[in-house]
């Protein structure tokens, strides 16, 4: 299928979960990552929920971070460029909700996205190859392009995967991982 067409089905899948489905499945997905070979690693990329667009809860997984002693990084989205600026999330670390409804931290200690060991991804579809889509702005695409090469890509899904991204381009950076409240899915 085609991104566009995806990105439609997806977000009617996505509306049509309850507030408790959410929950649930948000819970099961950070229990997944608990099975992940990754907690070696040190700098974890995490994103914040968009509520109003019922993305996945990701406190379940902040708390496990958190609980593992790692250090926790979140972004500030710049929506004139497209870009994000990263900051280490701390006790002390004010969060704002911008305009789109993003928790963001207002100021912190810059962190580069060379520095990141692990980032997780918010999606609305994958696929069985690992590409993936979100809602067309590229942030992600820009983001991971400036991470190390070797940066281990945590997929986090509602759903299980579709088929194909028919339209996939040169921009597009697969995930290493998927993980959905059923299983986790390995491309490499
Ligand atoms: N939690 C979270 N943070 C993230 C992302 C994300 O997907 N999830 N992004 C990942 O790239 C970037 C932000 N991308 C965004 C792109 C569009 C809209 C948005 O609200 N767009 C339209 C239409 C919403 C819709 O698709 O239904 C709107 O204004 O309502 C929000 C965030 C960076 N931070
Ligand atoms: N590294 C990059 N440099 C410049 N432009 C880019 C880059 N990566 C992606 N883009 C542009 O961003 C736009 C959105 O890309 P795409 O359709 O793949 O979105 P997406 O993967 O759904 O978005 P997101 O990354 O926000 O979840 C495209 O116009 C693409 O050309």
């Amino acid at each position: 299928m085609l991104k566009k067409d995806l990105r439609i089905a997806f977000k009617k899948k996505r509306e049509a979960l309850s507030l408790a489905e959410i929950d649930e499945k948000s819970l099961a997905i950070a229990n997944q990552v608990l099975q992940l070979q990754l907690w070696e690693y040190s700098f974890f990329h995490l994103f914040l929920s968009i509520e109003r667009l019922k993305e996945i809860n990701t406190e379940y997984l902040l708390h496990i971070l958190n609980g593992k002693d790692k250090n926790i990084v979140v972004s500030k989205s710049e929506f004139e460029a497209l870009t994000m600026k990263h900051f280490l999330l701390t006790d002390a670390t004010p969060l704002k909700l911008n305009k789109w409804g993003i928790p963001e931290p207002v100021n912190g200690i810059e962190i580069p996205a060379t520095q990141l060991d692990v980032v997780f991804i918010p999606l609305l579809a994958f696929d069985e190859k690992g590409n993936r889509i979100g809602y067309g702005k590229g942030f992600y695409d820009r983001f991971l392009n400036e991470c190390k090469e070797d940066v281990i890509k945590v997929g986090l899904s509602f759903f299980e995967a579709t088929t194909t991204i028919e339209d996939t381009n040169a921009n597009d950076i697969p995930l290493d991982f998927c993980v959905t409240p059923e299983k986790i899915y390995r491309f490499n």
